[in-house]
């Protein structure tokens, strides 16, 4: 039986889909929620948010995520960062998956990916579980009731976390599988219910797509000015950095909170939702986001919470690190409507540094922004990728590694010319550590953060006097109003000036080695900008 909205040229049977349960199209929250009660998934908590847990996996499963090596896609991959499926490994993988499907109930969603309709693509996404479904929905851009009855896809993900694979069969490496096909139009995601896993397989599609198209894919939230979307700032950032903590201003309006393009007409955001961190989530530092934690749909991922009276516990983080929400970005009162933004004024460039070696705020040129775009160093957060159970400093190049099909310097060459074309200034923001690394010292006060990007974006920490770092050779400054001055100069937060010399010099040396794979693709003036 099929119930709910769908173009009735456009049925999952129309796609090869057959012999399923009930298929539930379209349902909108309420009914979701109520399917996925009946079903077992979760429990209503306050306000009417859906309370689930995802069991095995908490956090994405990079090394299983694959790029099927078809011939059209083959020279374009960058492929030794995506591990390869063979396309007779994804044939029997979609084979078994359909099979595996049969007499089981799913829940479809007729979704759009980009909010600018110029760059967008229809995603459908097939869910085996109801509360995916309520998940995708919330992150993805709903199209119009009406638009639906003729809706068709470009792409179809099929997410069915009860089917394992069979890396023997199916050419990969566990029973865990996130399969993209850019040939078929297909991605398959199978043996985990970590929902996060749904989102940022649109957003690796994306980043495959737009580059042909000229627009950048960028792993960034974004926000502008009050009533002027010219004043555009972008915030890149691999997971942890900040990206959704520090777009949601509530001074300035919210494009988005983690994935967006820049094309020839400014800023669009890829998804219609957020999906924030809640550990240690506080009312007073984050209003916005805690606030979407009683909301009416909420879904809160592996968070602990009371079984009487259904309160949440923002630091219990026995589940995982990784405890999320996710909702519309309607929730957040200063969104944007249209998620459109312009050309960005302003790059921030976020970096969680657990050596506590970078100052709080740098200023950079378009060749510095090149090099650090690159480099992308920063740190894994603990829970985001299965395994990582503390800060783990990383190079994550175009601070998303993990989401880019293409290699970085074709990514580097498109923001570098936009960069150049729209005279945007950029920063480095390190959000990670001050007075010591990872163990002695402490995280980066928010406020501070906040206090040096409200200076940044308003134009007045232009006007403020810079020293020229001696290990990095970017600009910082030395005083910024509402910011003790010790924090910017972390040689000075350090108990040992020496201790902190060492470990400033020892990073220099890695991003030094690590930039080495760059050199033969890059012009001269980043050359020069390189550190070490
Ligand atoms: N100085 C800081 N700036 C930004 N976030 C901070 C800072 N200090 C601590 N945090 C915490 O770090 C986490 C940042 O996560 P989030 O904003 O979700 O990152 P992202 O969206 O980039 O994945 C939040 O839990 C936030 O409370
Ligand atoms: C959802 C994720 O990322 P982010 O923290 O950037 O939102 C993720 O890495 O699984
Ligand atoms: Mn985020």
């Amino acid at each position: 039986m099929a119930t709910g909205r769908v173009n009735p040229h456009f049925k999952l049977e129309d796609q090869g889909i057959e012999g399923l349960g009930n298929v539930y199209y379209n349902y909108l929250e309420p009914s979701l929620i109520e399917a996925a009660l009946k079903r077992g998934e979760g429990t209503l908590g306050q306000g009417g948010t859906f309370l689930v847990t995802t069991g095995k996996y908490t956090g994405r499963s990079p090394k299983d995520k694959h790029v099927v090596k078809t011939p059209s896609v083959a020279d374009k991959i960058w492929w030794e960062n995506n591990a390869a499926m063979s396309p007779e490994g994804f044939e029997a993988l979609h084979a078994d998956m359909l099979e595996h499907m049969k007499g089981k109930d799913y829940f479809v969603q007729d979704l759009i990916g980009g909010a600018d309709p110029a760059y967008s693509i229809n995603v459908r996404v097939v869910s085996e579980l109801a509360w995916h479904n309520l998940f995708i929905r919330h992150l993805l851009r709903r199209p119009d009731r009406e638009a639906l009855n003729d809706y068709v896809a470009d792409f179809t993900i099929i997410n069915c976390p009860s089917f394992k694979a069979d890396p023997e069969k199916h050419d990969c490496r566990s029973d865990t599988v996130i399969a993209l096909n850019f040939d078929k139009k297909l991605i398959l995601i199978g043996g985990t219910e970590y929902a996060g896993e749904n989102k940022k397989s649109v957003f690796t599609l994306l980043n495959y797509m737009l580059p042909e198209k000229g627009v950048m894919p960028m792993h960034c939230s974004a926000n502008h000015a009050k009533g002027n979307p010219v004043d555009t700032a972008i915030f890149f950032g691999l997971s942890g950095t900040g990206k959704t903590t520090l777009s949601a201003d509530p001074s300035r309006v919210l494009i988005g909170d983690d994935e967006h393009g820049w094309s020839d007409r400014g800023t669009f955001n890829f998804e219609g939702g957020c999906y924030a961190k809640t550990i240690n989530l506080s009312a007073e530092a984050e209003p916005e986001i805690y606030a979407t934690c009683s909301m009416f749909g909420t879904v809160i991922e592996n968070m602990v919470y009371d079984e009487e009276t259904l309160e949440l516990d923002f630091e219990d983080s026995s589940l995982t690190q990784n405890m999320r929400c996710a909702y519309p970005l309607e929730y957040i009162s200063n969104a944007s409507p249209s998620a459109l933004g312009g050309h960005p004024k302003n790059i921030i460039l976020l970096t969680c540094d657990a050596y506590g070696v970078l100052p709080p705020i740098a200023r950079l040129t378009p060749a510095q922004a090149m090099y650090h775009f690159l480099s992308g160093f920063t740190s894994k957060t603990p829970g985001t990728e299965r395994g990582v159970l503390e800060p783990l400093p990383t190079f994550s190049t175009c601070f998303g590694a993990p989401f880019m099909p293409r290699r970085p310097e074709e990514y580097g060459k498109l923001l570098q010319d936009k960069i150049a074309k729209h005279g945007a200034t950029c920063w480095l923001v390190n959000t990670g550590w001050t007075g010591g690394a990872f163990g002695t010292g402490s995280r980066m006060p928010i406020r501070a953060t906040r206090a040096l990007l409200t200076a940044a974006l308003d134009g007045s920490l232009n006007e403020a006097e810079f020293r020229k770092d001696a290990n990095f050779g970017f600009e910082v400054p030395v005083s910024v109003p509402g910011v003790a001055d010790v924090l910017l100069d972390p040689r000075r937060t350090w108990e040992d000036e020496a201790a902190y010399d060492a470990q400033a010099a020892k990073l220099v040396g890695m991003f030094s080695e690590n930039f080495e794979q760059y050199l033969p693709y890059i012009d001269e003036d980043v050359k020069a900008a390189a550190i070490g």
